[in-house]
């Protein structure tokens, strides 16, 4: 199973060369943090969190159109790198994914808390996998809670861990189903659950010859701070994706959303629960997996 400090005395400097590389590279890099946050819920939500989806080659998750607009990929290559000089094999590429995602949170100014280590690194890693067990942004809220609980993750898991769209951004294509265009390529907003002047904000950002790297911040307030605002402005209705906008509409979550927007303390903690078992679906330990030599392949 895992345990706190499983590095305590094979890599003692472990997490510690983990946040200095974060944290350098966000320094440089304000929109890391986000893509080392998604890349966390990608890799965690197809075969659990085993670094899956960072191999490389035909077919892999990687390959999957659903996974195309991940990012940060980098960052992992360059702890890998340094902990392989200081402590060749023996720190995994699933351990270094959920520790650089709880310290991108922390980077953007979001909560500090010790998470468990001792993940494998799982050996596959299919494309045919990801769609099936990534939520879509078209996504009812019964399909959402159907998911998450597959994970063994609860309704107000599923509202807190979505507080990660408080940080980084969006391609425009994320969420046009929001707004339909005519012949001439005019937008039109269709999601009556979305504020007009935002719909507006959003039209103009993202026209419908917009090119396909445009991206929009998740949190048109504090796209950079790690903060509770994703709930007031879930409130305001200006929740970017419809799956986003669900949480306030149903009656199952709304209560949730308007605790965790009055209150950033009780985001953090719930943060930190709902994070630390995101951290740990499907995990493999002790003599499953592998410990990859190189991130983006098995060995
Ligand atoms: C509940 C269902 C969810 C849906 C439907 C969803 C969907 C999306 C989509 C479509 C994007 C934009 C990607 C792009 O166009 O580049 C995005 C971005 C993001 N998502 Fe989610 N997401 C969900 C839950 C989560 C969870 C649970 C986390 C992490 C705990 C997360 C973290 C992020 C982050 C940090 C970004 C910004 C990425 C960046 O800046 O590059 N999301 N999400
Ligand atoms: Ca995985
Ligand atoms: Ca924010």
């Amino acid at each position: 199973s895992l345990s706190f400090n499983f590095y305590a005395t094979s890599c003692p400097a472990a997490e510690f060369m983990v946040s200095n590389t974060v944290r350098s590279a966000s320094s440089s890099d304000p929109t890391i943090p986000g893509k080392l946050l998604r890349l966390l819920f990608h890799d965690c939500f197809v075969e659990g969190c085993d670094a899956s989806v960072l191999l490389q080659g035909n077919g892999t998750e990687r390959s999957d159109p659903a996974n195309t607009s991940l990012g940060g990929f980098s960052v992992i290559d360059s702890a890998k790198r340094v902990l392989e000089i200081f402590c060749p094999g023996v720190v995994s590429c699933a351990d270094i994914v959920a520790l650089a995602a709880r310290d991108a949170v922390v980077v953007a100014g979001g909560p500090e808390f010790q998470i468990p280590t001792g993940r494998r690194d799982g050996r596959t890693s299919d494309a045919a996998n990801v769609r099936p067990n990534i939520a879509d942004t078209s996504f009812t809220m019964n399909e959402m809670i159907k998911l998450f609980n597959s994970k063994g993750l609860s309704l107000d898991d599923l509202v807190t861990l979505s507080g990660a769209h408080t940080i980084g951004s969006a391609h425009c294509n994320a969420f046009s189903d929001r707004f339909q265009m005519d012949s001439k390529g005019k937008l039109t907003l269709i999601d009556t659950s979305l504020d007009s002047r935002y719909a507006d904000e959003l039209m103009k950002k993202c026209p419908s010859d917009s090119s396909a790297s445009k991206t929009v911040n998740n949190d048109p307030e504090t796209s950079l701070a790690f903060d509770n605002q994703y709930y007031s402005n879930l409130l305001a209705h200006k929740g970017l994706f419809q799956s986003d906008s669900i949480l306030l509409e149903d009656g199952r979550t709304r209560a949730k959303v308007e605790a965790l927007a009055n209150d950033q303390e009780s985001f953090f903690r719930s943060w930190g629960e709902s994070f630390l078992k995101l951290t740990a679906i499907g995990v493999k330990t002790d003599d499953e997996g592998e410990i990859r030599r190189s991130c983006s392949f098995a060995n």
